[in-house]
């Protein structure tokens, strides 16, 4: 069929994506009055964000964390569930509701700022054409500026046959039509850890290969070691330094993961996590002269802006964090800049980390593991969340936090959270970190009695009296 081809309006923006990136991206272009096309491929918007990735796998752990009774089985006994047999169709129903109520939100605020959503695959003509391609055929549109936000999809092997029911990746987690007794997780980056912890909360019992020495390698040490016994505790098998070569699909259902090892590992069911690769391959970068790395990565400068001075690329498609929050806060500067505008100004010392595990982690600034090896002089002071009455009353007695501080001007190098809360909580750390508050701050503050954020104190108070004992 041969396809028609149109030519549509003109634009001062067209931004390429609907995930965070380019939902922020294109709502700012319209805050400062331009006029903003969305191009979007899915029928939905709201990106892997909303659709498969973090709005899906956090309402699910929510879900997890309420009908298994997780977080009351200290105080009530470890037989305590609110649902007896929790259901995979339990867990989707609460997912998709959200989804739902996300897509008309998000909608709305399009909506409301007067940005066309354009629905199609949009590849560039050149550095001021965008096409667009749907089933009713094609248009070329023309803006002065242009921003990628197209995200990533589950990196794949030919030699891991995904089949949507028994080997799946992140984006297919909602098929499963049963949860297995037994699972096999590939991959202890963020995705694995985090759906490790969820299918093991429902009693799976799950083994996670992992090829590097340590799970989430960028986090605080202790803090991994922390989540490990969690893990563990939790009957996790975890096999670290070892490669899944291959995965095959076994005559009674089950699958086998094959280790560059030899080993062998079968399960009722697999996850495959390792990675993320950039949705570029229809884009048709080269007629802009630019060329994505071989994770599908585009290259940009501090501005965002890639080789093709009116082309922008933001969030996950530029790579590192990959997170939804940072990829929010690089859409809004990329309209920003693409407009002359330098107003709007972000430190990336200060991005936090909120890694969803059972228990929950977060962190900002550096490690401990960094600071030793940049010779930073450092303390550190620590708070049970054992010794929080709070911690009691929630009954989560494992959390801590860690607080790090320069031994010399007492500044804030490094919040580290492990257990319930840990993401809200962090905030607290951040903006004293990034007013450039010193470990006083927190022994001269009152907090709220019973509350969490008294571990900020008992951290301090904690670091300073080995500070004196020194
Ligand atoms: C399982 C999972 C859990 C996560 N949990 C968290 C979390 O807890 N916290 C956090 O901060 N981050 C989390 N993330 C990461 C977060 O989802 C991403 O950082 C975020 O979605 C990136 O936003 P984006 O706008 O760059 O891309 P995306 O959200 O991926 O959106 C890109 C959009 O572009 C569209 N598109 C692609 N190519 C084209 C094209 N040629 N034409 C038109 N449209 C196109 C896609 O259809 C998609 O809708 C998670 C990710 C996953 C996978
Ligand atoms: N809470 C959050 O903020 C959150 C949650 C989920 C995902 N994300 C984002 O999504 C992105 C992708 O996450 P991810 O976990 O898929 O990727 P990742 O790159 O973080 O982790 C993949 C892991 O798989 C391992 N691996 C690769 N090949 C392997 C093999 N053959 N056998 C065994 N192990 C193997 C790697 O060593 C790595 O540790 C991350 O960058 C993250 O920022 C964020």
């Amino acid at each position: 069929m041969a396809i028609s081809t149109k030519s549509g309006s003109a634009y001062d923006l067209i931004v390429i994506g609907s995930g965070p990136s380019g939902q922020r991206a294109a709502i700012y272009g319209a805050k400062l009055g331009k006029r903003v096309a969305l191009v979007e491929s899915r029928e939905v918007v709201g990106g892997a964000c909303i659709n498969t990735g973090t709005i899906p796998s956090k309402t699910m752990r929510e879900a997890v964390l309420h009908l298994s009774g997780y977080n009351y089985k200290s105080i009530y006994g470890m037989n305590y569930r609110v649902k007896e047999r929790i259901t995979m169709a339990d867990l989707a129903f609460r997912v998709q509701h959200v989804i739902k109520t996300e897509i008309d939100v998000t909608e709305a605020q399009l909506s409301r700022n007067n940005i066309e959503v354009l629905t199609g695959v949009a590849s560039f003509e050149d550095s001021s054409h965008v096409r667009v391609t749907n089933s009713r055929g094609s248009t070329v549109y023309e803006a002065e500026s242009i921003i990628i936000g197209t995200g990533t999809k589950p990196a794949s092997s030919p030699k891991v046959p995904i089949n949507g029911s028994t080997i799946i990746n992140s984006d297919l987690i909602l098929e499963l039509k049963n949860l297995p007794s037994t699972m096999i997780v590939v991959g202890g980056g963020v995705i694995g850890v985090e759906y490790t912890c969820m299918f093991a909360a429902l009693g799976v019992r799950v083994t996670l290969i992992e090829r590097r020495p340590r799970l989430l390698e960028f986090a605080d040490q202790e803090i991994i070691e922390a989540l490990s016994y969690h893990l563990r505790d939790s009957r996790v098998t975890m096999r670290l330094n070892e490669e899944v070569e291959s995965v095959t699909e076994n005559e009674d259902g089950t699958v086998t993961a094959n280790l560059e090892s030899r080993k062998k590992v079968q399960g009722g069911a697999l996850l495959y996590a390792v990675g993320r690769q950039g949705n570029v391959d229809e884009l048709n970068l080269s007629a802009i002269g630019v060329e994505a790395d071989n994770r599908g990565r585009i290259p940009v400068d501090k501005d965002f802006r890639t080789k093709c001075p009116s082309v922008y690329a933001v969030g996950d498609v530029i790579g590192f964090p990959s997170l939804a929050s940072v990829s929010m806060e690089q859409g809004r500067i990329a309209a920003a800049r693409a407009f002359g505008d330098d107003t709007i100004l972000s430190n990336p010392s200060f991005y936090p980390y909120g890694i969803w595990t059972i228990p929950e982690i977060s962190f900002l600034g550096k490690t401990e593991e960094q600071l030793t090896e940049e010779d930073v002089p450092y303390e550190v002071g620590v708070a049970y969340y054992r010794e929080i009455a709070r911690g009691q009353i929630r009954g989560d007695t494992t959390g801590r936090l860690k607080l790090i501080f320069h031994r010399e001007n007492r500044s804030i190098l490094g919040v580290h959270i492990i257990g319930e809360g840990a993401s809200e909580l962090l905030h607290i750390g951040q903006a004293v970190m990034a007013l450039g508050g010193t470990v006083d701050y927190f022994v001269e503050t009152v907090f709220n009695y019973p509350t969490l954020a008294e571990c900020y104190k008992v951290a301090a108070f904690n670091g300073l009296n080995r500070l004196r004992r020194d």
